[in-house]
């Protein structure tokens, strides 16, 4: 068998392994990097990327509806297959770019997973391969649901490609990817059902503005069954029969596809990390500060895949980066959590950043809650929009914003405004003497924070 060193071995070519590797090749040092499927990871190929172009003509679409007898006389017709060619444009060429930059980068790729024969050794396409560090950045893939009949299922991946849109489908989870895609399908006209174990959506957002965002979609067409047991998937003529219990009693839903939107989980299950000591438990891979396996030296892991992040690019990015200073100058940097703000893509937009509610007021003595509904504001007017609502919570004693909760049109880009006075430590004085534009959702912000 043929042999071969590398100073580092990446596995896993998205964000945070592609980023690791570039820093590593930028400082000389001699790089591999492997991928079991097309090259540039989730968020570019099957995720944030081609979501968001196909979002937007939804998004269009329920804006159009908004002011339909207001101006606007007749809806926009959505050419789905159009659509889809326009999406091929942006992912398409993710892969072969990737690879080229790699390449330019003296970079060898691999096209397989490796699997760990010991605590510094690999076995990827036929070869052995030692290296002196190991980095894994395997991200994220669906979570399996047991149940008879999950061979029907279908993931994100599939509604990404959708040819047409279906006349029906379901999702089991209602979490981001259950909620994005609901959302974008029953504006496109689809006849959507949404199974959820737990007794609401989103259940890492503020509950006062789910419960809004949770009308304006069963308003939009939307069905929810919380609580509800999804036990098996049988297969019809054209349709899927969705078997579900309810409060001990047995249920039937049927629809065209139903897509598993139930979470997702490391994907480490083909690494053999057991040969190379490396600990892990459902949350990924146990890392110390430095992002470095606590029971392997040699081997970091950053991303989706280590214990220490949450599942969103930016942060998989910044993981990359550190992991790729630790490798070249020696664990110079530790890991601290920054402040990452999050929005779920639905119509209007849910985004957050800091401290929930309850969280905020276990830890501070004395919390302001600034909640209320903007539906009667000039924004929400204009665009004949019934939902616009917020929660900001501010630490009384220093007057500083510690979290901030926005549902509305805008929010994605709206909830940055926060992110730049939490870390800047503003007052709320200080905030709302800034000057804003106007009109604009951003000067609501400061509406937001009056008495
Ligand atoms: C539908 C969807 C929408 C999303 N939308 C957003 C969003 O709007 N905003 C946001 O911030 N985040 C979003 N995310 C999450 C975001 O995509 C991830 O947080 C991000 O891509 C993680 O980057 P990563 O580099 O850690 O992992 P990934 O990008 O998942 O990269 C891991 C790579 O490792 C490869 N791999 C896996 N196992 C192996 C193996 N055994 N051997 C070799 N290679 C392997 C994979 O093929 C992949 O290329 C979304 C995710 C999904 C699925
Ligand atoms: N806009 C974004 O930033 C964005 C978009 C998509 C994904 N992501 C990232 O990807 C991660 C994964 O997203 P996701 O939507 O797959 O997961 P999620 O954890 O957000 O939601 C999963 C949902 O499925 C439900 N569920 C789990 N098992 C179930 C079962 N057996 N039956 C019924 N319901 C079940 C859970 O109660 C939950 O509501 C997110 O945590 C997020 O960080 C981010």
């Amino acid at each position: 068998m043929k042999s071969k060193h590398y100073n580092v071995f990446v596995i896993g070519s998205g964000i945070a392994g592609q980023t690791a590797a570039i820093a590593c090749a930028e400082k000389g040092l001699s790089v591999a990097i492997s991928d079991n499927r097309e090259f540039g990871g989730t968020c570019a190929n099957r995720g944030c990327d081609p979501k968001k172009v196909l979002i937007q003509f939804s998004d269009l679409l329920e804006q159009t509806q908004r002011l339909k007898g207001l101006g606007v006389s007749k809806l926009p017709e959505i050419d789905w297959k159009a659509v889809q060619n326009f999406k091929s444009q942006f992912v398409d060429a993710i892969p072969k770019n990737t690879e080229t930059n790699l390449k330019d980068l003296n970079i060898d790729l691999y096209h397989q997973s490796p699997e760990f024969v010991n605590e510094n050794e690999i076995l990827v396409e036929g070869k052995s391969i030692t290296a002196d560090y190991f980095v894994i950045a395997t991200g994220n893939i669906p979570r399996e649901l047991p149940i008879p009949g999950n061979e029907y299922l279908e993931t994100s991946d599939a509604i990404l490609d959708l040819e047409a849109i279906p006349k029906s489908a379901s999702f089991i989870g209602s979490g981001y990817i259950g909620m994005e895609f609901a959302t974008m399908l029953s504006i496109l006209g689809c006849k959507i059902t949404v199974f959820d174990y737990n007794s609401s959506a989103l259940s890492h957002f503020d509950p006062f503005l789910v419960a809004q965002l949770q009308l304006k979609m069963e308003e939009l067409g939307v069905t929810f069954v919380f609580n509800a047991e999804v036990t098996a998937i049988e297969k019809l003529n054209k349709n899927l029969r969705l078997h579900y219990t309810l409060s001990g009693k047995k249920h039937t839903h049927k629809s065209r596809n139903v897509f598993n939107t139930a979470g997702r989980v490391p994907s480490i299950g083909m690494l053999n990390l057991e040969s190379a000591n490396i600990d892990y438990d459902d949350s990924g891979i146990i890392v110390n500060a430095h992002l470095q396996s606590k029971t392997n030296a040699r081997v970091y892991a950053c991303g989706d895949v280590s214990n220490a992040s949450l599942p969103l690019t930016p942060l998989s990015g910044l993981q990359g980066s550190i992991v790729g200073k630790n490798i070249t100058y020696g664990n110079v940097k530790a890991f601290q959590f920054p402040i990452v703000p999050s929005t779920v893509f639905t119509q209007p937009n849910i985004a957050s950043v800091g401290l929930s509610e309850d969280d905020a007021k276990k830890r501070y003595k004395d919390i302001i809650v600034y909640k209320g509904n903007l539906s009667h504001g000039y924004n929400a007017k204009k665009e004949n929009a019934a939902v616009y609502a917020y929660k900001i919570l501010v630490n009384k004693r220093t007057e500083t914003i510690v979290g901030a909760h926005l549902l509305s049109a805008e929010a994605n880009e709206t909830i940055n405004i926060f992110v730049m006075a939490m870390a800047q430590e503003m007052t709320v004085s200080e905030f709302k003497r800034l000057i804003f534009t106007y009109p604009s959702y951003s000067i609501d912000l400061k509406y937001m924070l009056k008495n």
